[in-house]
């Protein structure tokens, strides 16, 4: 395994996207989906980024990279379309304890970034070690068709009973117990086949058996 996958808490945290290209533009979205302080440095910026700009969704400086700009951030992105600028700029955010991805040149990266499937709370991440994107890309393509939003929808309800069972079985090995029971793989066929609402009431009924037990 060439690298250590983490989920990462950037709420709020100040973020800096140097380049404002198509490239800048996909990982500028994913860190806003993520609720992310947002900042772009770059001349230009696409429309739709130019658009988040203009709203007030992110913070634009309207000029090329200087030195000092990604002396304070928590996590930056170098995504310009120059090889000198984003290995300059990346040298400063990490010489700043920054987290750094180079978009291209995955040697001077400490993370990269994987294709998303994000349903809810669920997200299905794919990485190829940066072998080959596009088939991270192929294969997210094939994971959004076999989990579709009825999945988030219910693992909102997954996470409502389980708040309710830590109160109602004592100890984690009984809790442990109750979910390897409750959701087996005929759960997990209910919701691929949209039958969301059977899937839901099969786990809400195995919650009424421990109350009755109990
Ligand atoms: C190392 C990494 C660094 C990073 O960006 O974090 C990186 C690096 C590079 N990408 C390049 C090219 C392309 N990247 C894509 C697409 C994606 N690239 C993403 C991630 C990553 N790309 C990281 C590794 C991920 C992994 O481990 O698999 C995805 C998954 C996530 C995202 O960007 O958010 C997103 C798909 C999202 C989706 O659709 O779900 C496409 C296809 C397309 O755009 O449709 C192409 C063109 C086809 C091709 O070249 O394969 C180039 C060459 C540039 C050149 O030739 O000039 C480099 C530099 C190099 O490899 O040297
Ligand atoms: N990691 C990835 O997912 C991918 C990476 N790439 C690489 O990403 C890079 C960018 O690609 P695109 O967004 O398509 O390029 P682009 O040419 O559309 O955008 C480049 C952006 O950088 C800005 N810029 C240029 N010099 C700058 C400076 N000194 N300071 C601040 N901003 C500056 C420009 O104004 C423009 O907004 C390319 O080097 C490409 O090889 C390409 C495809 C995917």
């Amino acid at each position: 395994m060439r690298y250590y996958p983490i989920n990462l808490d950037i709420a709020g945290r100040d973020c800096v996207v140097v380049g404002g290209g198509a490239v800048a533009e996909r990982k500028v979205e994913t860190l806003l989906d993520a609720g992310a302080a947002v900042t772009v440095i770059s001349p230009q910026l696409t429309p739709v980024l130019a658009h988040l700009a203009a709203n007030s969704t992110i913070c634009w400086q309207q000029r090329v990279w200087q030195v000092g700009d990604l002396s304070a951030c928590f996590l930056a992105i170098c995504a310009t379309n120059d090889e000198a600028v984003n290995a300059a700029a990346a040298a400063e955010a990490r010489q700043a304890g920054a987290l750094v991805n180079v978009v291209d040149t995955p040697a001077l990266c400490d993370f990269t970034l994987p294709a998303l499937v994000s349903r809810s709370d669920l997200l299905i991440t794919v990485s190829t070690g940066g072998a080959s994107p596009i088939l991270a890309r192929r294969i997210r393509e094939q994971i959004e068709q076999l989990y579709g939003d009825d999945f988030g929808n219910y693992l909102a309800e997954l996470a409502a009973v389980r708040e309710q069972m830590k109160h109602c079985l004592a100890t984690p090995a009984d809790r442990e117990q109750f979910w390897r029971t409750a959701l087996d793989a005929a759960a997990i066929e209910l919701v691929h086949q949209g039958k969301v609402g059977e899937a839901k009431e099969k786990i809400r009924s195995a919650v009424s058996g421990t109350w009755t037990q109990s």
